[in-house]
């Protein structure tokens, strides 16, 4: 994709995108494994397990950001974040949607809802990111969700290599990459808005642009830390998810 003939300053947004056609989590051997069909149920079960976490840090992320804006449009704009996953009233979120595909891969949601069995370099990739947006500037907590640019490309080969090969992929167990395929161009249009907007001085698109490239590494660990768990050499460190623990 090319930056768009509106954009405020089109040669920072083609370095930003750069970045994603460079380091996205799209190019890690475990999402390749994973929708081709090549993942057996037990990597697909690591898998959630472990994605649940990021899942679940999430909106804590999004609020730890919404708690330093001082500016009420702001967080007006970034309020449907939390609610596209934690739901509301009446609308379930992205939180319930990812338990309904732990059940659909036989996990007791309680179990992955627990957090238990989440590799230590997982918990430590999220981690980072969550305190990253509590404590750097405004300008890099923004930068660092525009890895979003390139997730509904993901989740479109996701949805289609799920549904290919998998038995456990239906339309109700994977509504979770559904929702998303409207939720992040919402998010990522006023994101990277907001960043073309702010970042004006040259240190301040550098700022933007290390941002985005350490979010694609917190992406990256997390998958470096499936496949050395799950696939090769399989060394599944102390209190991560064993095969056969928090089964239905
Ligand atoms: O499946 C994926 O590859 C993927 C990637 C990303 C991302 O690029 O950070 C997010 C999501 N999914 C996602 O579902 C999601 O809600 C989300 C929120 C954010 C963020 O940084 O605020 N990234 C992502």
């Amino acid at each position: 994709m090319t930056p768009s003939q509106s954009s405020a300053n089109p040669g920072l947004e083609a370095r930003l995108r750069q970045i994603g056609a460079e380091r996205y989590h799209d190019k890690h051997p475990f999402h390749h494994l994973l929708h081709s069909g090549g993942c057996s149920i037990d990597q697909v079960r690591a898998w959630v397990v472990n994605r649940w976490y990021y899942q679940s840090r999430i909106p804590m992320k999004d609020a730890a950001f919404m708690s330093r804006v001082e500016d009420s449009a702001l967080r007006r704009a970034w309020r449907s974040r939390i609610e596209d996953h934690d739901g509301t009233a009446d609308r379930a979120g992205g939180i319930m949607r990812w338990l309904k595909l732990a059940e659909g891969v036989g996990l007791d949601p309680d179990y992955v809802a627990s957090g238990r069995g989440v590799l230590p370099a997982t918990r430590f990739a999220v981690d980072a990111y969550v305190r990253y947006v509590r404590e750097e500037p405004l300008l890099a907590a923004v930068a660092s969700s525009l890895t979003e640019l390139f997730a509904p490309a993901i989740h479109e080969q996701r949805i289609a290599g799920l549904l290919k090969h998998y038995d456990f992929a239906r339309p109700e167990t994977i509504a979770y990459f559904q929702h998303r395929l409207s939720e992040a161009p919402k998010d990522v249009a006023f994101g990277l808005a907001w960043v073309l907007e702010n970042a004006r001085l040259p240190h301040e698109e550098e700022m933007a642009l290390r941002a985005l490239t350490f979010k694609t590494e917190v992406l990256w660990a997390q998958l470096d830390a499936l496949w050395g768990a799950y696939v090769e050499p399989g060394r599944i460190p102390p209190g991560g998810w064993q095969p056969g623990e928090g089964l239905l």
